[in-house]
């Protein structure tokens, strides 16, 4: 099967540092990927270069087979190919189901226009309760969004990304920031949409038990370089990884170094 996304010898430097070097990856359609690695392994400026946040210094990203390397965010994000946070087209006074609504217009190219009849948004609105319902925020449809919690702020960011369609989801540690309380909904929500089937998602996330918990497989960065990428009993069970990485910390549940 042709991968969805797969970079070819990916490389940054700031100065003298590679931060990212010669990754060689595939990611199948479909599969659930997640990225592991200590502090300042490169994780997030991996992720940076598929998104396009980032030139690479040498090598290349592919999306469905296509060269991607000179198309800009935005471009990539109306590939199917998105990053939460890139998400800046949330308007702060309006509320989350408008929000949404507006996304999963403009991915189908219809601007407002006051004098179309209102059933023939329905069926816009009618997606984007199907969504927020996905990311376990219908309740919250009527709120503005600037004053929803960080948590919700989140799963609106997940919810914006599905009404554009995106194919490949890129989640960079959703739940950063987020209270333990919070923890467990954004966790259902990235299971229901593993679980809907028709997503590829590749996950930054330093929670261990999660990982274990969602991932198809489990790449590892280690100063930049991809350290290992396998199942996660694999991943368990490599001892390069164990020595370099994981054999440290096995009792606290972290992927953090
Ligand atoms: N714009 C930049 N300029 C210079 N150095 C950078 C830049 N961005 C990242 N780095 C360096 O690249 C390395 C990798 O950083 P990165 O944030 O990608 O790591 P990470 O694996 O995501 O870490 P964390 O788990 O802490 O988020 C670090 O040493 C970092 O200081």
């Amino acid at each position: 099967m042709e991968p969805i996304l797969q970079t070819e010898n990916l490389t940054i430097r700031f100065g003298g540092h590679t931060a990212v070097d010669h990754v060689n990856f595939t990611l199948p359609p479909k599969e659930f990927k997640s990225v592991i690695g200590p502090n300042g392994a490169g994780k997030t400026t991996f992720f940076n270069l598929i998104s396009g946040e980032l030139k690479p210094t040498e090598g290349s990203v592919y999306f469905k087979g296509r060269l991607i390397d000179s198309l800009s965010p935005v471009e990539r994000t109306r590939l199917g190919l998105g990053r939460s946070f890139q998400i800046t087209n949330v308007f702060p006074n309006l509320t989350v189901l408008e929000n949404v609504r507006l996304a999963v217009q403009s991915r189908e190219g219809v601007r407002y226009n006051p004098f179309r009849h209102y059933s023939s948004y329905k069926k816009f609105t009618e997606e984007s309760m199907e969504i927020l319902s996905t990311v376990l925020l219908d309740g919250k449809a009527d709120a503005i969004a600037s004053q929803i919690s960080h948590g919700e702020k989140r799963k609106l960011e997940i919810a914006m990304l599905l009404a554009l369609d995106t194919e490949v989801l890129l989640l960079d540690e959703p739940t950063a920031g987020m209270s333990l309380e919070e923890v467990p909904s954004i966790l259902n929500v990235i299971r229901k949409i593993k679980e809907g089937g028709d997503k590829t998602v590749l996950l930054i996330e330093h929670k261990m038990d999660m990982i274990l918990d969602l991932s198809d497989s489990i790449m590892v960065l280690f100063n930049g370089q991809l350290l290992a990428d396998g199942t996660p009993e694999e991943i368990m069970q490599n001892e390069t990884v164990q020595n370099a990485y994981l054999g440290g910390m096995p009792h606290e549940q972290t992927a953090h170094a």
